[in-house]
C-alpha cells in the first residue's frame, strides 16, 4: 500500500509528496522516503546524504542553493517540525520555466514533502520559530559545485511571505544575476 501521495505542480520537475501517515491510539507512523514509491517520479538511485536544519527564527531565509553538474542533485525536502515556505527556482538551461519559482507550504501537520529533480535552486523562509527540515539528497555535498542565488534577487522577484529576517552572510552577500547567467545544462 502506497504510503506516499506524490502530486505534479505547475513546474516540470517538482513534485508535492503527502505522507499517509499510519495512525492509532499510540500516535502515528510516517514513511518519509520510498526508493520504489519515488522511482516512478524521477528519484533514480539511492540516498546519498541526509540532512537536517534547525532554523530558530521566525523570517529567516536560507538559499537559494544548488550543486553545479556533475554533482546536480535532486532533493526530497521534509518539515519535521513548525513551518517553511519552501521555493524551487528552475536553472535548466533552456527550461521554457527558466528562472520560474514555485514554493509550496511545508509543515510538521501538513505532511507535505517537496521532491526537487536536479536543476533546481532551493531555499526557504521559516513561518515559525523552531523549523526542522530532513533533506534526502541523491547526491554527496560537493563544496566546490555549490553555487547560490540571491534569495531576494529582483530577477527571481520570490514573494517571501514574512518580512526577511536572518540570512547567512554567504546568502546575503549574493551578487544579483547578470544578464548572462545561463543557469545549468544538465
Ligand atoms: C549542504 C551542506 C552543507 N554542509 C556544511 C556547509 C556549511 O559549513 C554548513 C551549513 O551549510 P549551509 O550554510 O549551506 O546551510 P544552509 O544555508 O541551511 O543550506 C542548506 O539549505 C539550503 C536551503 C539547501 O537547499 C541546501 O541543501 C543547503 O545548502 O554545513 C555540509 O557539511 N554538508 C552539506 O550537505
Amino acid at each position: 500500500m502506497s504510503r506516499l501521495a506524490l502530486a505534479p505542480l505547475p513546474l516540470a520537475g517538482l513534485l508535492r509528496v503527502q505522507r499517509r501517515p499510519l495512525v492509532d491510539e499510540r500516535g502515528f507512523f510516517a514513511r518519509l522516503f520510498c526508493a520504489d514509491e519515488l522511482a516512478g517520479a524521477g528519484w533514480a538511485g539511492p540516498i546519498a546524504q541526509i540532512n537536517q536544519s534547525y532554523t530558530a527564527l521566525q523570517g529567516t531565509v536560507r538559499g537559494m542553493h544548488y550543486q553545479k553538474p556533475p554533482h546536480a542533485e535532486m532533493k526530497l525536502v521534509t518539515c519535521l517540525r513548525g513551518e517553511v515556505w519552501d521555493v524551487a527556482v528552475d536553472l535548466r538551461q533552456g527550461s521554457p520555466t527558466f528562472l520560474q519559482w514555485h514554493a509550496e507550504h511545508l509543515s510538521a501537520d501538513n505532511g507535505n514533502a517537496l521532491l526537487i529533480l536536479p536543476g533546481f535552486a532551493h531555499g526557504f523562509q521559516a513561518l515559525t520559530d523552531h523549523a526542522e527540515l530532513l533533506y534526502c539528497h541523491s547526491a554527496a555535498y560537493a563544496p566546490a559545485a555549490e553555487a547560490g542565488l540571491n534569495p531576494l534577487d529582483p530577477r527571481l522577484a520570490v514573494a517571501w511571505p514574512l518580512p526577511v529576517g536572518q540570512m547567512s552572510p554567504r546568502d546575503a552577500g549574493q551578487p544579483g544575476m547578470t544578464e548572462e547567467f545561463e543557469g545549468v545544462r544538465l
